[in-house]
Parts: C-alpha cells; structure tokens; sequence
C-alpha cells in the first residue's frame, strides 16, 4: 500500500511502501478510547494488522471490522497466545479501571492496573514490543501544583487509580532503562466524546451532560459548579496517541508526557450549550465523592515537551467541543424522539464508593 507521503522522493517512498505495517494488539477495546483507536489504526495500517480485544461481548459491528479476541489482562498466557499466533509487535494497553470505580472497588482497580499493566509490560520485555499505555491527570495529587502542572513535579495522588498510574508510569520507565522496552506514555486530560459512552471516571459528567441537554434539556451535576478540570475531545486524543505511538525513538526525551487541549468548569460548560442549544437547559449541582477526587486534580497542564518532541498539537477548544458534540448527538436524539426509544444516561451508575457501601 501506498500512502500519501509529499516529503519523500520517490525511493524513499517505495522503501516505505513494501515495508510491513506493525501488527497491533489493543486492549481494552470496547471502552470509551478503545473503539475510536482500534478504527484510527486500522485505517491506517490495515484492519487485519489489528487485533481489537477485550473481556466484554462486542456489538455485531465492532466484530465486522477485524479480528476481535477474548482477552482478560489478568492471564499472562492468555495473553501471550495472542501476541504469539497473531505476531503482534506494538501493544495499546487501554484496559483499566478509572477513577470513580477504582474508589468504588479499590481491589478492583488495583488488580487491573497494577497486574494488567504488569502483564503486558513482561509481554513487552519477553516479546520485544512497543507499549504505549495511558497515564492520567489524576496521577498528580492534592499537593500538586494545579496550574501549568510541569511533568516533572510532586506526584503523591490519593486515589487508587492515581496511585496505580504512579506506578504504572515509574515502572515502564525502569523496564526502559534496565531492559530496553519500549515503553510510552501520555498523561490525557477528561477525554470527551459522541461515539461511546465513558467507563466509570470523575469528567464522566463532562459527556452525559450533552446527552441530558438533548434527552430533557436539564442536568443533575456530581461536581461543583466552579470545579475546573483540563479536558480534550476525541480526535485530539487519538491523533496525540499515533503521534506518540509512531514517533521515532530517538525523538523522544522522555517516557511520560503531559497533553493539555482546554479547560473548563461545569457552569462553563453550561453556558456553552445554553448558546448552542436552548437558553433554558437546566442545571442543578448535587456534588457527590467524585468532588473530592476532581479537587486533587490540576487546572491546566504544561505540555511543551509533547509539542517539541512529537507534536502534540490539538485543535479543539471548548467550544468546537460543545458544538460537535451537539451535532452528532442531535440527530440520535431526534431519531429516539420519533421512535418513542428510552434513553437513560450513559455513564455507569457510580454514586457512591465503596467504603460507604460498605457501611
Ligand atoms: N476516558 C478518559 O477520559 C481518560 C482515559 N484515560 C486512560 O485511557 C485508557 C482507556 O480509557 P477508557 O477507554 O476511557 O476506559 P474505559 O473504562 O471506557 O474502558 C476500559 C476497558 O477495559 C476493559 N477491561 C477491564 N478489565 C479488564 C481485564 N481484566 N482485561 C481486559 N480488559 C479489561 C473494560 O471492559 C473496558 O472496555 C485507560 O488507561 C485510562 O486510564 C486517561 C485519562 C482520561
Ligand atoms: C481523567 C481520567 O483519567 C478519567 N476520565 C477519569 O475521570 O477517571
């Protein structure tokens, strides 16, 4: 296949063109990113190079595109097989348990992010992969500076997903240096999106709040009217993870990179789609234990290595977000109306922690 490449003489181009495109294994494939990646990469490489895999049942869709494999993180030789009979070279390691279900099973949350991520970073070491592996804003903490957050800073989170992030990002550092892995991160912002709901975290809100305008132009909030949080839409992120995903190695000046899109708060959120959509939605805020966990969370990040190394370089700001937001989801919600459909909110019911459920 031959891509369009306007920087390469033609010799170069041919070199390109035979070379093999990398044989890509994604985990955690039918969550919020999951899905939007598995379709970005096989755009690009060729459905049958990526193997999509999860522990949930995909929809009818999701398995007509390419391979989809049963795979749980937690079983290194399950896992393995699959590296082995498909020949996978890079793995996009996106199973995890987010913030607000990491505080309502923390034995949960630490089992998959610590041991998953275990798993496929051995997978690396023993196969001579590539991993790229997310981190999170919410691997800083309470004492970290909340505004322009440096990469390199205080990181004393205090939460099970932050603090499994810490270590999930120290330890692909050390397997880097000691054993050559190729390991590489990027610390994403909330990340917001039309195509698929998000997974159990605390920006949560931050994409049901379009799906309640539309639905019944009013919104419950579980964070505070003023709670600023960095935020990025969907085609930033995933253009920002290739980048990072394909950068040349000696591009890079470190493993772990910051990447900052805009910020808002809810009741700037709000005043966003009363202008895009109807002057009277709606809003109540009823904070909840996610307040707590936003409260930790930095304002804005510094990004400047993601720039200069490998171009991290989003164009959507909170209001491109809230007007495509809009117009994708319209039409679902007209064709909804017109068809009597209930809809409920789309984020997984996570109300309370479970050490409150517990007593
Ligand atoms: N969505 C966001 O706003 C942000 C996401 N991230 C990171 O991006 C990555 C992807 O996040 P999302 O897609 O939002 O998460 P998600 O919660 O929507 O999806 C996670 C997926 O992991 C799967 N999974 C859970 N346990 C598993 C196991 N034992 N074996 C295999 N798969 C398992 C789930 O079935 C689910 O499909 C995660 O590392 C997350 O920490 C980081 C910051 C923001
Ligand atoms: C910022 C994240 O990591 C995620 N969206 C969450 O809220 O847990």
């Amino acid at each position: 296949m031959l891509r369009t490449m306007p920087n390469l003489n033609l010799a170069a181009r041919r070199l390109y063109s035979t070379a093999r495109p990398p044989r890509v294994l994604v985990t955690g494939s039918l969550g919020q990113l999951g899905t939007t990646m598995v379709n970005t990469l096989r755009a690009k490489f060729g459905s049958e190079n990526v193997v999509a895999s999860d522990i949930k049942k995909p929809a009818l869709e999701q398995r007509s595109t390419g391979p989809f494999v049963y795979a749980d993180v937690l079983n290194y030789r399950a896992m393995e097989q699959v590296v082995v009979d498909y020949g996978i070279d890079w793995i996009v390691h996106f199973s995890a348990i987010l913030s607000a279900a990491g505080e309502r099973n923390p034995a949960l949350g630490l089992n998959v992010n610590i041991n998953g991520f275990q798993n496929v970073l051995d997978l690396a070491k023993n196969h001579g992969l590539r991993l790229l592996s997310p981190s999170t804003m919410g691997a800083f903490g309470p004492t970290t500076p909340k505004d322009e957050t440096p990469d390199l800073t205080i990181m004393r989170p205090n939460t099970i997903y932050g603090i499994s992030k810490v270590h999930m990002e120290l330890l692909g550092e050390y397997y880097t240096e000691k054993f050559g892995v190729d390991f590489r991160s990027l610390r994403y912002p909330g990340i917001i999106s039309a195509d698929s709901p998000p997974g159990g975290g605390t920006t949560d809100y931050a994409v049901d709040i379009f799906h309640s305008a539309l639905k019944e132009n009013r919104y419950s909030c579980f964070l505070k009217s003023d709670t600023r949080l960095p935020m990025a839409y969907i085609d930033d992120c995933i253009v920002g993870t290739m980048q990072l995903l394909e950068a040349p190695q000696e591009a890079l000046t470190q493993r772990v990179y910051n990447v900052h899109a805009c910020a808002f708060s809810p009741e700037e959120l709000t005043a966003e789609i009363r202008r895009h959509h109807s002057d009277d939605f709606a809003i109540e805020y009823r904070p909840d234990f996610r307040q707590a966990i936003a409260d930790t969370w930095p304002r804005t990040m510094a990004d400047e290595a993601a720039r200069r190394d490998w171009g991290w370089n989003p164009l959507y700001g909170t209001t491109d977000i809230v007007r495509i937001m809009l117009e994708k989801l319209r039409p679902v919600y007209a064709a909804n109306a017109s068809s009597n459909a209930a809809t409920s909110s789309l984020i997984p019911d996570i109300t309370t922690p479970a050490a409150v459920v517990a007593n």
